[in-house]
């Protein structure tokens, strides 16, 4: 991590002076149901770091205006896009929605939307016929070209874009809906492939971000996040047969256990490995986490 400079928690945290402080009962009104978030991950890293999100947007919007007017055309309006990537469950989707609620506190005039990338992966039926379903996540699973037309689409000036979505009650692509994108100030975008080269092509997606956050954590803390989160998602699901889980939380549960083990084991360990942690160097910044979930340090990329 030459290129990266390490920060400690507490040197991070002294980089917002303003005191837009939450407390915990603001932060359980503002986050989804079932989100476990520390106030002091709020106020010591989440703080500061949108603060520096907020620098970057504002100079990229004050730079596309200077260029506009250097070549004599009307102003078009650029989303401020940010890429948070890192592995099947180190808490992306936590985080980017965590990100996407202070924001919104912090400036509410800007217009603030936030994807995943889960859409653009294939559907279910597709992956089988490409015998692709023991690789869900690995970059020849998602519709990279859709993906980068869709990112090309939102940087252009049209006022809907639409898009695939992925859900994770199906474990599949919901035929017919989509989810909309309409000219945001700031895009997030979560998603295990966003620093990722594409198989074969030559437009990568880090291509349309101006920010990326990589989430980073030992292995083994991963996999107990991901059992901890398939142990809930068995429990909340018990009693929902339209539910992917419903069959493995209604059975015995050692046999499901054991499923999502080998699953971790022989899918999202080997994609973290191979194709995710190498992109990890390509991020603005590093969010390095340890047990529950707190961040320890941060990584600053120099240039
Ligand atoms: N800051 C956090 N504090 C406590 N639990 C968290 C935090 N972030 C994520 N989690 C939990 O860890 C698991 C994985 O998080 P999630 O955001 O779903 O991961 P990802 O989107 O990377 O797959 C979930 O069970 C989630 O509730
Ligand atoms: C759909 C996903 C590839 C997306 O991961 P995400 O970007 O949400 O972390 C992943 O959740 C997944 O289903 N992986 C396949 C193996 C598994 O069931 O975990």
């Amino acid at each position: 991590m030459d290129d990266f400079t390490k920060i400690s928690r507490r040197q991070w945290s002294k980089l917002s002076t303003d005191n837009k402080y939450i407390t915990a009962d603001e932060l359980n009104k503002l986050v989804a149901l079932g989100d476990v978030i520390d106030t002091a991950d709020v106020n010591e890293i989440y703080i500061p770091l949108i603060k520096d999100l907020h620098l970057f947007a504002q100079h990229k919007k004050m730079l596309s205006k200077l260029q506009d007017h250097f070549m004599g055309r009307d102003e078009i309006k650029h989303p401020f896009i940010i890429g948070i990537s890192g592995s099947v469950a180190v808490g992306k989707s936590t985080t980017a929605r965590l990100l996407q609620t202070l924001l919104k506190r912090c400036y509410p005039d800007l217009h603030i939307q936030l994807m995943t990338t889960d859409g653009f992966l294939y559907p279910n039926q597709e992956l089988e016929k490409r015998r692709l379903m023991s690789r869900k996540g690995f970059p020849e699973s998602y519709n990279m070209k859709l993906l980068c037309d869709f990112l090309s689409d939102v940087t252009s000036e049209k006022s809907i874009v639409y898009y695939p979505l992925y859900s994770q009650e199906l474990s599949d692509i919901v035929p017919g809906k989509y989810g909309k994108i309409t000219q945001p100030d700031i895009l997030i975008i979560e998603g295990i492939n966003t620093l990722q080269l594409p198989p074969n092509g030559v437009v990568v997606t880090s291509d349309f971000f101006d920010f990326s956050i990589y989430i980073d954590a030992n292995e083994d803390l991963i996999e107990t996040w991901f059992m901890q989160r398939f142990k809930h998602l068995l429990k909340i699901n018990k009693h929902n047969p339209d539910n992917y889980y419903y069959a493995w939380a209604n059975g015995p549960l050692d046999v499901a256990v054991n499923r999502a083990e080998r699953i971790w084991q022989t899918v999202d360990l080997v994609n973290l490995r191979e194709y995710i942690a190498p992109t990890r160097s390509r991020a603005n910044v590093i969010l390095h986490k340890s047990h529950g979930h707190r961040i320890d340090s941060i990584y600053v990329r120099h240039y």
